[in-house]
């Protein structure tokens, strides 16, 4: 197994930004030379496909599969396999475990849909690693809640669901990561963010050292 390309999971406010960028730091100070992004939205295209994803009312369930579909397209041919050819690691911020969860799992849309959608925008580009980061849905909203707070907006679309949708999204990681045991690693993401990073470091660190005994 390669560890390049490593992605962040998890529900609203599990903290997947602040260790992403800790995580980067952390591999920098190491010598690895990073790039990070996230999804949707790592593209310029990406940009504007974010907002109307994030902000648009009515949004039919396959419009909105399909807005994170050419995201996914446009980030992974632009962004993503050309950082990788260059010999970057890339952590990216969600990327298709959220599309299973929250498409599949919280919507209920159909899995062999998703799949195949999938399967084109990504062109078979699976992440070497995914850190699932487990927090309690209720917890991860508040959180993210009071972070919108303090910043004076309101939550997205997605954010202002029902709790029985981001309970379905919570499930959907769970699920995932039984049927993806080798790629997608469980993070105790409910301890102080510290506690956090040194448990992605520690999964991280034996990844690489996987790989360079690979090499
Ligand atoms: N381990 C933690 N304990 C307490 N608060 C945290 C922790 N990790 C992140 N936060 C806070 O929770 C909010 C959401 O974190 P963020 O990293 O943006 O999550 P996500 O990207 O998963 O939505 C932020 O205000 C952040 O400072
Ligand atoms: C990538 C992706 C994101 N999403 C949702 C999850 C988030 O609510 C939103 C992205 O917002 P973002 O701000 O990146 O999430 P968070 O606040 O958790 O860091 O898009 C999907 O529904 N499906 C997907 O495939």
């Amino acid at each position: 197994m390669s560890c390049q390309f490593i992605t962040f999971e998890g529900v609203e406010g599990a903290g997947k930004t602040t260790q992403l960028n800790l995580c980067a730091d952390w591999l920098r100070s190491l010598g690895h030379r990073v790039r990070i992004t996230r999804e949707p939205g790592g593209t310029e295209l990406g940009q504007g496909i974010r907002q109307l994803f994030l902000g648009s009312t009515g949004l039919d369930d396959r419009a909105e599969l399909m807005l994170l579909m050419a995201d996914r397209a446009q980030h992974v041919q632009e962004f993503i396999k050309p950082s990788l050819g260059e010999g970057f690691v890339v952590l990216c911020d969600r990327y298709s475990d959220s599309t299973f969860a929250y498409q599949g799992y919280g919507r209920g849309m159909d899995w062999q849909l998703i799949s195949s959608l999938n399967q084109i925008a990504t062109a078979g580009l699976e992440p070497d690693l995914t850190l699932w980061l487990d927090l309690d849905v209720d917890l991860g909203l508040t959180r993210a809640r009071q972070q919108s707070q303090q910043q004076a907006m309101s939550g997205d679309r997605i954010e202002q669901e029902k709790i029985e949708f981001h309970r379905q999204v919570g499930r959907g990681f769970r699920n995932l990561s039984k049927q993806y045991p080798q790629r997608i690693k469980r993070i105790n993401a409910t301890t102080d963010i510290v506690a956090v990073h040194a448990q992605i470091r520690r999964v991280v660190t034996a990844c690489l050292d996987q790989m360079s005994l690979k090499t």
